[in-house]
């Protein structure tokens, strides 16, 4: 049985500041704060004792710990019901850590991403599990997909499209080979970059950074930094390691990163765009349940002749579905030397599971030579970096 609070007293006001005769002082306000932090660790331990025992029912119903739309309700239901002043984005980051911390105690997560710490899916991983969890950056968007393929971690973070640099084809591409993963949430990151060095900005030379966030930055760079050779590596925390070894040169990545390799600001927010978002997919072997405010991913492959994409995607706007995404993408799949194949990427809004969207699909199949559903997912919110 959950046990009550030792405490359910409400925050007593009797012996606030306020009601004393004499003025509060800084001393009474931290008597307060000290007696109202004392409750709020009652309460969180209280809240942490009954994630336990939920804990307990998931492993005996071969239930997964982490439910992102439990996470996402909960989350909502906080900012509704708060009246401030706490700014909402506070409060979002408080419930993210309790609900991390909530489930570290029912099990320890590992989730991929592509590294080392503070590469921007590495900051999409903590927007979206907190710090709670095991974050293994690994060395490439495919091994990413091969962590979670061979169950060495429960989840991954890889980009699949920026608003100002479009699709990520490596992503892209190991969707065609390991179709069998699942998207179960995205994170829309808001994209911030900054010039980092630990030189001066009159002697960079060398501006490292991953092609996106380069070609995100290119008009900045192209007009503030001309001459500057620019160089192409894994990832923006990468760049950040050989601007911290290499004088002269500069990284192209977060701010988090230029903290954590004790590097200098030298430009923030060099991005093109003001609105520039990454879209993250969390990835897993298991698909999502619904949650009444889902989205679909599709990859398919249309009979390469007239009329091929009309013909099955037509069915959608027959069916009243919206179609929010769609890339074609080159592959092998299908393909000979005389005639090269395409697949398409798509979202449209709805869960597959739900009765309009499974009966569109159905019909849609009949008209592709491959369908795969990448994963039905929440919608998600764009989130700061
Ligand atoms: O409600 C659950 O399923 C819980 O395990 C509790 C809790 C929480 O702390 O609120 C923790 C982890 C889940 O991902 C969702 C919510």
């Amino acid at each position: 049985m959950p046990r009550k609070p030792s405490s359910d007293r409400k925050p007593s006001t009797a012996s606030s500041p306020a009601d004393t005769k004499r003025a509060p002082t800084l001393a009474s306000f931290r008597s307060e704060i000290d007696r109202i932090d004392k409750e709020l660790i009652t309460l969180l331990n209280h809240r942490a004792e009954i994630a336990l025992q939920i804990g307990q029912l998931k492993q005996k119903q071969g239930l997964e710990v982490w439910s992102a739309a439990r996470e996402d309700e909960v989350i909502a239901r906080a900012l509704a019901t708060s009246r401030g002043p706490l700014p909402a984005e506070t409060l979002r980051l408080i419930f993210r850590e309790l609900m991390s911390g909530s489930r570290s105690l029912q099990r320890t997560m590992r989730i991929a991403c592509l590294g080392p710490k503070y590469s921007y899916s590495h900051l999409a991983a903590v927007a979206k599990f907190g710090e709670a969890v095991e974050h293994v950056p690994v060395g490439s968007i495919a091994a990413v997909f091969e962590e979670v393929n061979r169950r060495h971690v429960q989840f991954g973070i890889v980009p699949l499209e920026n608003s100002t640099d479009g699709r990520i084809a490596d992503t892209l591409d190991m969707f065609v080979r390991l179709p069998g993963l699942k998207i179960r949430a995205e994170i829309r990151l808001r994209v911030h970059h900054c010039l980092l060095s630990r030189s001066e900005w009159g002697q960079v030379q060398r501006i490292y950074s991953k092609s996106q966030a380069l070609s995100q930055c290119r008009h900045w760079i192209g007009k503030n930094l001309p001459e500057a050779r620019l160089i192409d590596v894994v990832s923006t925390a990468a760049a950040a390691e050989h601007a911290q070894r290499e004088e002269f040169s500069a990284a192209v990545a977060s701010q988090a990163a230029g903290v954590s390799y004790g590097l200098k600001v030298l430009a923030a927010n060099i991005e093109d765009q003001p609105h520039n978002i990454t879209r993250f997919a969390v990835i897993s072997e298991r698909s999502e349940e619904r949650t009444g405010r889902d989205k679909t991913t599709l990859m398919l492959r249309v009979p390469n002749q007239p009329g091929g994409l009309v013909e099955a995607i037509s069915l959608f706007k027959k069916n009243g579905i919206n179609m929010t995404w769609i890339e074609s993408f080159p592959t092998s799949d299908g393909a000979s030397d005389s005639d090269p194949n395409y697949l398409f990427f798509l979202d449209i809004d709805g869960h597959a599971d739900d009765e309009p969207v499974k009966k569109t699909l159905d019909l849609v199949r009949k008209k592709c030579e491959r369908l795969e559903i990448l994963g039905s997912y929440p919608r998600g919110e764009c989130i700061e970096s």
